[in-house]
């Protein structure tokens, strides 16, 4: 089936990403957010991540101006209904996502694919709870989505092959990779990282180490290019934390439980770099550590 226009769901760091890459890639993009804020900011955003692009000589002006024109600003979650592929990339909350399908589905055309950008909720559960969960699929981008090359594709119970092979070569058009995931809580690469992230807030929290000589460490000792606290600022704490909670609730084994710290963190709506403050506080301009 061919993908023409794309509806993106969502327009926090991750739609911003997504609608980047499709409208670099030639689609038209129709770009949705309840908050007024987050749509009215998007086209800067963009246009900055695209800027720096063209700065590293990586795209050319022409291309920028024509990936921003290949976005429209959608308030009115009906306008998605013209897309021939929909990616929901709201914040990671099972309810929330259910509700959003729903609000869409009076407005789907028949052959429209619908997908979820969701770090670790099950496909089969939200897919089941829409009218085409065979043609309904995980696309998972990483962040920043216009630099990372992966995109995990995760099939629900009920996904048709013809689905699969439409957002492999979606994937492929777009210049990334994709790898084949199971549907179980946090798919691959979440199952792995997040896990990690919650163990160096572990290691903060019993003292084993300050905010800077855990990340030094991974940095230095792992050679990650992030410490995992300043990954898990980048990610949001919030949405690790939905991801630790995935996990827990889904595989029932204590080894997930989320670290208190990271839960004190989120109740105090320090989510990381999205709110200027988490393990490390932006509002400086120069990260500087929390504990
Ligand atoms: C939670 C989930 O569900 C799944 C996930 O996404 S988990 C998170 C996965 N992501 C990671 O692990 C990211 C780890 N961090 C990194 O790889 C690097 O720190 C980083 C790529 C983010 C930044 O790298 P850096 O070397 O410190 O920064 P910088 O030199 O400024 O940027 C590197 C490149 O990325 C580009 N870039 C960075 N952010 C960008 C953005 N938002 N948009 C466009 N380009 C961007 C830069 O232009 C630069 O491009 P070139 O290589 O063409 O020159
Ligand atoms: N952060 C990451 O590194 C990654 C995240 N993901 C996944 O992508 C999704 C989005 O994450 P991320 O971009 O980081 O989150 P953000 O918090 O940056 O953005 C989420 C956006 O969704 C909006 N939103 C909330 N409810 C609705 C709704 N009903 N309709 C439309 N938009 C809505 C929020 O608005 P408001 O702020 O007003 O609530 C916000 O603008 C999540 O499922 C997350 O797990 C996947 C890969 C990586």
């Amino acid at each position: 089936m061919e993908i023409k226009r794309v509806g993106v769901i969502g327009a926090g760091q991750m739609g911003n990403g997504i609608a980047h890459v499709f409208a670099l890639a030639g689609y038209e993009v129709l770009l949705n957010d309840v908050s007024k804020t987050a749509l009215e900011a998007a086209p800067g955003i963009i246009g900055g991540n695209l800027d720096r692009q063209v700065a590293r000589g990586r795209i050319t002006e022409e291309e920028r101006d024509r990936a921003l024109g290949q976005i429209e600003i959608a308030p009115e979650i009906a306008t998605i209904g013209a897309a021939d592929l929909v990616i929901e990339a709201a914040t990671e909350r099972e309810e929330l996502k259910h509700k959003i399908f729903a609000s869409l589905a009076p407005h789907l055309a028949e052959h429209t694919i619908l997908t979820s950008n969701t770090s670790s909720i099950s496909i089969t559960r939200l897919a089941s709870q829409t009218d085409r969960p065979e043609r309904f699929m995980g696309l998972h981008f990483m962040n920043p989505v216009p630099v990372m090359q992966l995109v995990e594709l995760i099939r629900g119970i009920a996904t048709d092959e013809p689905t699969y092979k439409t957002m492999a070569a979606v994937v492929t058009k777009l210049g990334k990779t994709y790898s084949s995931a199971e549907d179980f809580p946090a798919f691959i690469v979440n199952r792995i990282l997040v896990p990690m992230i919650n163990e160096a807030v572990y290691t903060l929290y019993e003292g084993v180490g300050t905010v800077s000589s855990i990340d030094t460490s991974m940095k230095l000792g792992a050679n990650h290019p992030m410490g995992p606290l300043e990954l898990g600022d980048f990610i949001g704490l919030d949405t690790c934390l939905a991801i630790m909670n995935v996990l827990h609730e889904g595989l029932a084994d204590t080894k997930y439980r989320p670290c208190p710290l990271l839960v004190k963190y989120v109740e105090a709506g320090w989510l990381g770099r999205k709110t200027q403050r988490g393990f490390y506080d932006y509002r400086s301009g120069t990260p500087v550590p929390t504990r």
